[in-house]
């Protein structure tokens, strides 16, 4: 497999677990859904500070870094970044610098939102973290290269890996992998996947899982859907991120084909008007999740791909007797700078 050709170093304990949501597809089919809901969990795959989807996209990046000669990893996310946390643990792993740029991407005022959750993890494990005033966007940021060139003249060699490690040349081969990874899990299990859904913000994740499927689509004839549940409520710039970054993936794959139009699907209707700041289909799918099946998602990312999940099944816009697999990204040390969502009784 070509993929094959792509140097990977791993960082997980082996595949990341896939199982079935039974209370959650029986409570759905009651409220007129019946497709079977099964998850696979990121949030459980590694040894490294409760991983997550950026654990799987640095596999293929962490080579490279190794072989650039690099002494310090430098990066860039919001205060309560997931993946900025991620590369903090790698470079710990790795015996590397680390040096984050948080920005104040989302406008929560919660003044443990610089003191607790993945910005306490990135701190304990030794990254160098700074806090930026500049405010969301999935870009390339001015403060992100500033981070780069003071590492340098600091005599250091950084390794650049931008926010989420999506505007990588080697960003989407992870997910690429995934996808051949659920297959292999498919003939185990007995259950085909016709629909994967995932929460999409930088994007190369889902574009990942669409350069991979499509292959897998060309390879066996299986045709599935990737439903990416816009995140951002950046929704156009995170649509062309998507898919440059999927056809650059494809690419790589030498799929030798152009992706289709309906093989892009970024959806909109459960991001709210911000990043980052939760809305109620957020809450009451966060409260399913935890409530029936124990699995713990949060307000900022994939709290809003369940509730997009939920929706589409109830609806009906997947059908009764599809199988549908929630990829569960990670995200929950975040929620601590979120406790106020979830108030003491009493
Ligand atoms: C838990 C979780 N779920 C989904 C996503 C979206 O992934 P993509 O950025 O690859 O689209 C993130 C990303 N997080 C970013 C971060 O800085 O943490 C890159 C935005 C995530 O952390």
């Amino acid at each position: 497999m070509i993929l094959d050709q792509f140097p990977r170093h791993p960082l997980t304990f082996g595949p990341s677990p896939v199982h079935h949501l039974r209370r959650l597809s029986d409570h759905l089919a009651a409220k007129g859904g019946g497709a079977q809901v099964w998850a696979k969990r990121e949030d459980v795959s590694s040894p490294l500070a409760f991983g997550g989807n950026k654990i799987r996209k640095l596999e293929y990046i962490v080579p490279d870094v190794l072989a650039s000669g690099a002494d310090t990893l430098v990066s860039i996310g919001g205060y309560q970044s997931n993946h900025t946390r991620q590369v903090a643990a790698v470079a710990a792993h790795l015996g590397l610098k680390c040096r984050l740029v948080q920005e104040k991407w989302v406008p929560w005022d919660d003044p443990t939102n610089t003191q607790v959750g993945n910005i306490l993890l990135s701190r304990m494990m030794g990254a160098d973290s700074r806090l930026d005033p500049h405010g969301f966007d999935i870009g390339i940021r001015d403060s992100w290269k500033d981070a780069i060139s003071e590492v340098e003249a600091a005599g250091g060699t950084p390794y650049a890996i931008p926010a989420g490690a999506s505007e990588h040349r080697l960003g989407g081969l992870g997910f690429a992998a995934w996808a051949f990874e659920v297959a292999e899990q498919e003939k185990a299990l007995g259950v085909t996947f016709d629909t994967i859904v995932v929460c999409t913000v930088t994007g190369s994740t889902h574009a990942g899982m669409i350069a991979g499927f499509a292959a897998l689509e060309d390879l066996t004839g299986t045709r599935r859907r990737v439903l990416g549940i816009d995140a951002s409520a950046t929704i156009d710039k995170t649509r062309d991120q998507v898919a440059r970054i999927a056809r650059h993936t494809a690419e790589l794959i030498e799929l030798g084909r152009d992706l289709r139009d309906d093989e892009i699907t970024v959806l909109e209707g459960w991001a709210g008007d911000l990043y980052g700041i939760p809305v109620e289909s957020t809450m009451e799918a966060m409260a399913l999740g935890a409530q029936l099946e124990a699995m713990i998602t949060d307000p900022v990312y994939e709290g809003k791909s369940l509730a997009g999940l939920v929706d589409l099944v109830t609806e009906g816009e997947i059908p009764r007797d599809s199988n549908v697999l929630y990829a569960h990204l990670g995200g929950q040390p975040a929620i601590n700078a979120y406790h106020s969502l979830w108030p003491a009784q009493g």
